[in-house]
């Protein structure tokens, strides 16, 4: 693992501050879509990757696939970041065979310094990075190909969007961000209180979802979707790699469920790759797992059938 400094690769683990706590990099480039066209877009992604994974759910609930292709990176981010290593789980550069993730990048900017992350939304026409961050990514999915698919699904609906901005601001520093904030402090405090924010956030939304359907209330929204990726990791991953075990996803009966209906939700299930999860984690985290062993459990079946008709629910909002 590693970044970009003007341009040139450089092999490093993430540093952490004073307090050893995690900071994760601001992604770069943060661009709207310069115009809706099939075929001008390309998806670089990791199944392992639960920003990356938002974006993929997007792609599928908006019937987006004949539109923007993806290519997915190895499971193993080593010495060179992500690479297109078809040993290791890649599909290969669907674009122009590239060994590396990086290299993309620095045809965006030859002088780029920063992290490498997926996913990255790529502009074939413009040669250059349409926007890197998941966050943004989904809510371009969301709407700005509509006249092409006359697919109107809408995840992020004007009438919930206080209520949907509040669910991230809290979700994201405490339970997306917060298990790799536990993972990789340095520092024992540093991992103390953000194992606490984890299962505080989980015990809230454990209460919300016995009370409503999904987080916003009647409607399936990004807010639900942005969580699914961080839990559908949580026992198979964040509980024993990232040393989020005060209880398993499976203890919480509400959040549990609620995980099997989004997971058999027309489309999610085939984004859901624990292979590359858990190989990903487990094989590329080396300071935390140095000799690269992958667990053989848990037994999980997102299948199985769930209890959630019990509250009202609309499905995904219609604009
Ligand atoms: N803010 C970004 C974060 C993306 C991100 O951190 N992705 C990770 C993979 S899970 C990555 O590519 N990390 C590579 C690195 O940090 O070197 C987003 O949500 O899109």
């Amino acid at each position: 693992m590693g970044l970009l400094i003007e341009g040139r690769w450089h092999d490093q683990w993430y540093q952490t501050s004073k307090d050893g706590a995690f900071q994760r990099e601001n992604a770069q480039r943060r661009n709207p879509l310069p115009a809706a066209e099939a075929g001008r877009y390309h998806l670089y992604v990791s199944l392992a990757c639960p920003w990356a994974h938002r974006t993929l759910i997007l792609r599928a609930i908006k019937g987006l696939e004949p539109l923007i292709e993806v290519s997915v990176v190895s499971w193993l981010m080593g010495e060179h970041g992500w690479t297109f290593d078809q040993q290791q789980g890649s599909s290969g550069d669907h674009l122009e065979a590239l060994q590396y993730l990086h290299q993309r990048y620095t045809q965006d900017d030859p002088h780029y310094t920063g992290r490498v992350t997926v996913p990255v939304l790529w502009d074939k026409q413009q040669k250059r990075i349409v926007n890197n961050e998941s966050a943004e990514i989904i809510r371009i999915f969301n709407t700005a190909f509509n006249d092409l698919t006359g697919n109107t699904l809408d995840l992020y609906p004007e009438p919930l969007r206080a209520t949907i901005d509040a669910l991230n601001a809290r979700i994201y520093p405490a339970v997306n961000n917060g298990v790799y904030r536990a993972g990789f402090a340095t520092s024992q405090d540093a991992y103390e209180k953000a194992f606490d924010e984890v299962f505080n956030e989980l015990d809230q939304l454990e209460a919300l979802l016995g009370r409503q359907r999904y987080l916003a209330g009647e409607y399936l929204t990004e807010a639900d979707v942005r969580l699914f990726t961080t839990l559908v990791r949580f026992d198979a991953v964040y509980h024993g790699h990232f040393k989020c075990n005060l209880r398993r996803l499976a203890d919480y009966p509400n959040l549990s469920n609620w995980l099997r209906e989004l997971y058999q939700w027309p489309g999610v299930a085939g984004t859901v790759n624990m292979e590359h999860i858990q190989k990903h984690y487990y094989m590329s985290h080396k300071t935390i797992n140095p000799n690269g062993i992958v667990p053989k459990g848990p037994l999980q079946d997102f299948g199985l059938p769930h209890d959630r008709e019990r509250l009202a629910g609309k499905g995904i909002w219609q604009a």
